[in-house]
Formats: C-alpha cells, structure tokens, sequence
C-alpha cells in the first residue's frame, strides 16, 4: 500500500470536472447577479431552477457557455494556488527537516496566501467570464470582445473589479480548505500507512 502523500489529485480530475462541474460553476454568475429568464421574466430560485432555464432557454450549449474563459481563469491560477502553498510550507519548514509537521496556524496561513495568489491571478479572467455568461446571448462574438469593452469602458482596473470582495474571502476560504486537507492526510496517512 502506497500510502497517501500527493496533494494535486485529492483536487479531482480535470475531465470529469469539466463535464460535470462546469455546468453547476456557469450557473454561479446568474445566481449572483439575479440574470433574468429571457422567457420568464422571473429571478431564479436556485441552482437547479437556473440549470434548467437555462438549459431550456439556450440548450446544452448554454450550460456550457464560457467554458474557455473557465479554464483560462483555472489552469494558470490553480498551478500558481498548489505552487504556492509547497512553497510557503517549504519555506516554514526550513532547510534541515523537510519532513517536520507544521501548525495549524501555519497551514492556515499557508493555504489563507495560496487562495489570494489563485484569485490575483484569476480575478481578470473571472470577470470576462461573468460578463460573458450573464450577457444576452448575441451582445458579444467571443471573448475579446468582452475585454475591448471592459478597457474602454472601465480601463484596466476594470478586469479587477471585486478584488477587495475576492481577497477578504479567499484568505478564510482556502485557509480552513488546506486546513481541513491536511487533517484528512494526516488521518488517512495514520489509517494506511507508507510501507518502506
Ligand atoms: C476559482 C476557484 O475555485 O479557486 C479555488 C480557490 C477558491 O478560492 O475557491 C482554487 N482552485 C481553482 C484550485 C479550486
């Protein structure tokens, strides 16, 4: 038994979250900015509620829509997100024991630092994503589009809107998150241990 050691794959694999997540992620900007059902004319209810307007609204390419923008906003930010929390725990941990535990209030301040480098990183896309989902189907073409817009309109602090609401919950957010990580490591790791 190899025993559990790895970070990155706890997070999930990439095809299945693609497929399924996505949707339930694109259904995120209706809810929060109260989209309108271009039929109903109603707010919707909820997720499901909004999935399923959607869906019957714009087809299955609707629960897709901003797919791209998703994983420019992701792929980048997610590998900065785990770099950046090896990297804090190394640093903590210093040079002569690699394999010493840290505290809790470390990894919280660990993990509390990565979710802000992800959301540094990932605040621009995530805004044109937004835009892009919540708008009227035909307003924009594609992608730079969005961004032509947002420059002219609002300039380059434009693409940083939201930051202070995106720093003051990624520190929690990501900090209990890494927290609770390595507590299930540290279990699973004492339930099946390394064989040497
Ligand atoms: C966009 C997002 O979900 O970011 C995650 C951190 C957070 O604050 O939710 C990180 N990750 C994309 C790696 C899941």
């Amino acid at each position: 038994m190899p025993g559990v050691r790895s970070s990155a794959p706890v997070r999930g694999d990439s095809f299945s979250e693609i497929v399924v997540l996505m949707p339930v992620s694109n259904t995120c900007p209706f809810l929060l900015c109260q989209v309108q059902s271009v039929t109903l004319k109603k707010s919707f209810q909820g997720p499901l509620d909004c999935a399923q307007t959607l869906y019957r609204e714009r087809g299955i390419r609707g629960l897709y829509r901003g797919t791209l923008l998703t994983l420019i906003r992701d792929v980048p930010s997610t590998g900065v997100y785990f770099m950046s929390y090896e990297w804090m725990k190394e640093k903590m941990r210093g040079d002569r024991s690699r394999t010493r535990e840290l505290r809790a209030t470390q990894i919280l301040l660990a993990g509390g630092v990565a979710g802000m480098c992800n959301w540094l990183l990932a605040i621009p896309a995530d805004v044109l994503k937004s835009r892009f989902q919540t708008a009227p189907e035909n307003r924009y073409k594609n992608v730079l589009e969005v961004l032509r817009e947002v420059l002219q309109s609002e300039g380059p602090c434009g693409l940083y809107r939201g930051f202070t609401a995106a720093m003051l919950r990624a520190f929690p957010a990501n900090a209990a998150c890494f927290l609770g990580f390595e507590a299930s490591m540290s279990f699973l790791n004492w339930l099946i241990p390394e064989r040497v």
